[in-house]
């Protein structure tokens, strides 16, 4: 039995006042375990939420359909007590906003003992050690005092690495991570960087890796799937994808790194509530053809990657 997650026709909605927002839309996709796979777009784009429907983490309002399978298992079919044996334990998440993911009344080391010892019965001491052996992975100094810190006395940066030290205390085989380096300084996210890389390596966690850092991704990514407006605009293999990007908007994204010209895409995201007709970035299109106005291109294979794209048609 393999380990990939497999997203099958996936749609995420959120009913509002306005109309429903479709923040994913018909979303086939394949998670290779043993991998890192990035997800890249612009803010907005449904990379949060395309990553929360995997553990069906989103808002209480939103609706999914499709089928997410993993080990012959549909996600989307267990019930609740059924997933909550696999989230944390086996597919593990670490949210993008690391205020909202603590309890303040807690000690940092409570929290982090929290998933051992709720799920693998680990006792109190042993949990400890594991808690100041995960807080050292981390990039921590002094871990024999943070485990005994609350969450307010430490940094942005130390929250976020604590995220990642509670995320992964159970060994998940999975684990999504939103924006892990947000907010990280440089030599900090360095270090960061080389821990999803030895998960990958050494402990066998294979990854999806939510980000807007570009170099990050290109750097860890085996796999890099590129999102606009809910849907794949494109999906390859890191090292070609940053190469030589197929798709206009995937070009526009490099372009618009700092390293890079620095070129912002120019116009805004359409809204997900009435989207029109034909490719949904054609408005924003250098590119764009008649064709685009009229009807919204396949996602093709190409080359053994994939593009949402006429010119590939
Ligand atoms: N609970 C909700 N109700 C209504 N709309 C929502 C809800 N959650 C997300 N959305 C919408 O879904 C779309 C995708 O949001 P998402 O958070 O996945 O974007 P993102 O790519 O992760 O952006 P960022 O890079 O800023 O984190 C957005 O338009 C957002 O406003
Ligand atoms: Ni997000």
């Amino acid at each position: 039995m393999d380990k990939h997650i497999y997203l099958e026709n996936i749609t995420v909605a959120f009913p509002a006042k306005a109309g429903t927002v479709q923040a994913v839309n018909q979303v086939d996709a394949v998670f290779n375990s043993g991998e890192i796979t990035g997800i890249i777009g612009e803010t907005g784009s449904g990379k949060s939420v395309l990553g929360r429907s995997v553990l069906r983490l989103t808002a209480a309002n939103s609706r999914i359909t499709g089928r997410i399978i993993y080990k012959n298992a549909d996600l989307l079919q267990l019930s609740e007590a059924e997933l909550n044996q696999i989230r944390g334990k086996t597919i593990a998440f670490i949210p993008q906003n690391p205020d909202t993911a603590f309890d303040p009344t807690m000690t940092i080391g409570q929290q982090i003992m929290e998933g051992p010892v709720y799920h693998k019965k680990t006792p109190q001491a042993a949990a400890k050690l594991l808690a100041i052996r995960q807080l050292q992975r981390y990039a921590f100094p002094e871990p024999h005092k943070i485990v005994n810190s609350y969450p307010f006395q430490l940094s942005g940066g130390m929250r976020q690495r604590t995220l990642c030290a509670m995320s992964t205390a159970l060994s998940p085989e999975w684990l999504i991570a939103d924006e892990p380096t947000k907010g990280l300084d440089a030599m900090i996210r360095r270090q960061v960087c080389q821990l999803f890389f030895d998960l990958k390596e050494n402990m066998q966690v294979s990854i999806i890796m939510i980000t807007h850092d570009l170099r990050l991704a290109q750097k860890l990514c085996d796999t890099i799937i590129v999102l606009y407006a809910g849907t794949i605009f494109e999906q390859g293999t890191a090292g070609e994808l940053f190469q030589t990007p197929l798709h206009p908007y995937t070009g526009g994204l490099l372009n618009a790194q700092p390293h890079k010209s620095l070129l912002p895409l120019p116009g805004m995201p359409p809204s997900l509530i009435d989207l029109p007709p034909g490719c949904k970035f054609q408005p924003r299109c250098p590119e764009q053809t008649e064709l685009c106005r009229l009807q919204e291109p396949a996602l093709q294979a190409v080359n053994g990657r994939r593009v949402r794209c006429w010119k590939y048609a």
